[in-house]
């Protein structure tokens, strides 16, 4: 489920292990060294601070070893009494979903498909041996960081029920990004070129980016750990040979709504940016969908015009994954890793409107958050499965 610590430099390899993107491993151009310098926040998935590597400083973002419930995993009842933990299943969504992966993967697509300018830029993972977790908690005792659990509690049990090779817990996954500035200004400028980023992040197969004032760092998105990235089990049916239509058409409702909530939470941030008393004189007017309010649509999908129809601004399905190079593919010159060749994105590419049923537009037009599927693990794929509530999916 979680990456052991490397016996020697060759054992770090890019990381999730599975179909897709990959983060190659920070190159401290030898043994770790790693100067902590000062704590810079928290999050559900991690801790984050700042850090001085070969002369430069960087913001390394730590993950927890998160509650179950807090990422895209299978279906919570799994983990009742009665049924034991699997390593095999865990490992089959953790490396799709788990936050770190999650990150991994998405700026793992930048870099391959050329476009890290669309995000906080990140220079690969670390896996933080002994040594390192020593000093990390000596530098903020005072902080006593817990890297279990989440913000309010924590559970040791969550990482030492992944021992690695010889019985040791798992290291401390990190990545290392640029360090930047939060308190983003939202003026109309910034607010533009944000929206701009969403609408590219989601032709690179990126959506469930978590818009929000807070994740914005030097003018740009910078946290990924909800990220799904294609291929993956949400987006990509050709990942199970196994599905049934019934399984397909609730996976497009569900990737559909996920892509046009990240417009609901960018428009929702301008709402917000709008309320606050210290920026009366600093309103926004950029908004996703007309005035923020969504899309409006009538309930007879088939005569109706498009431009009334439920919509996001991409479809992140049609990135085509399979035939991008994976990321740090070695170049033939020793020593470079290759340059891919940049792919080319649309400032306004065509929206993807929802072919479903009227009765599920209509529930698509009230963007309710949250998720409709749970996910199962069998026979080596994942399936989806309507939650309890959500019996209108029919599956
Ligand atoms: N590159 C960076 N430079 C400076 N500060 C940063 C950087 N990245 C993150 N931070 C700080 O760390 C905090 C937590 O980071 P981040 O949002 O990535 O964590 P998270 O655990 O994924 O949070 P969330 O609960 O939003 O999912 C940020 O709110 C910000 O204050």
């Amino acid at each position: 489920m979680f990456p052991d610590l490397p016996e020697s430099l060759a054992d770090l390899r890019p990381l999730p292990h599975c179909d897709g993107p990959k983060m190659e491993p920070f190159d401290f151009r030898g043994p770790q060294k790693i100067e902590f310098l000062e704590y810079l926040g928290e999050g559900l998935h991690s801790h984050v601070v700042k850090v001085r590597i070969l002369g430069q400083v960087y913001a390394l973002k730590l993950f927890r070893f998160c509650y179950d419930g807090d990422w895209l995993g299978p279906a919570l009842h799994y983990m009742d009494d009665d049924h034991d933990l699997n390593l095999e299943e865990m490992t089959a969504f953790g490396n799709y979903s788990e936050p770190f992966s999650a990150e991994c993967r998405a700026f793992g697509r930048l870099k391959e498909a050329g476009h890290e300018e669309l995000a906080v830029q990140c220079f690969g993972y670390v896996l933080l041996d002994d040594e390192h977790e020593r000093a990390l908690q000596a530098q903020f005792s005072d902080l006593k960081l817990e890297f279990t659990g989440d913000m309010d509690s924590s559970d040791a049990e969550l990482r030492s029920r992944y021992v690695g090779k010889g019985g040791k817990l798992p290291p401390i996954r990190g990545l290392v990004k640029e360090f930047g500035r939060g308190e983003e200004d939202l003026r109309a400028r910034n607010a533009s070129r944000i929206l701009r980023n969403i609408v590219q992040l989601q032709q690179l197969g990126i959506i469930h980016i978590d818009v929000g004032h807070r994740q914005i760092i030097s003018g740009k998105i910078a946290d990924f750990s909800t990220a799904i990235t294609s291929p993956h089990y949400m987006l990509n049916p050709e990942l199970n040979p196994h599905l049934n239509p019934k399984h397909i058409s609730a996976m497009e409702y569900e990737a559909f709504k996920f892509s046009m909530m990240d417009y609901w939470d960018f428009d929702l941030m301008i709402h917000e940016w709008n309320e606050e008393p210290k920026n009366r004189k600093k309103q926004v007017s950029v908004y996703a969908y007309p005035r923020g309010n969504g899309c409006k649509i009538k309930y007879n999908l088939r005569s109706t015009p498009n431009r009334e129809r439920v919509y996001s601004f991409a479809d992140p399905r049609q990135y085509d994954w399979q035939h991008c190079g994976p990321a740090g593919q070695k170049s033939r010159i020793p020593g470079r890793v290759s340059k891919m060749r940049q792919k080319r994105l649309d400032v306004k590419p065509s929206r993807w409107y929802y072919n479903g049923s009227s009765t599920k537009a209509a529930r698509l037009r009230l963007a309710v958050g949250g998720t409709s599927l749970e996910w199962y693990y069998k026979d080596g794929n994942i399936f989806p499965r309507a939650k309890s509530y959500c019996g209108y999916l029919d599956i």
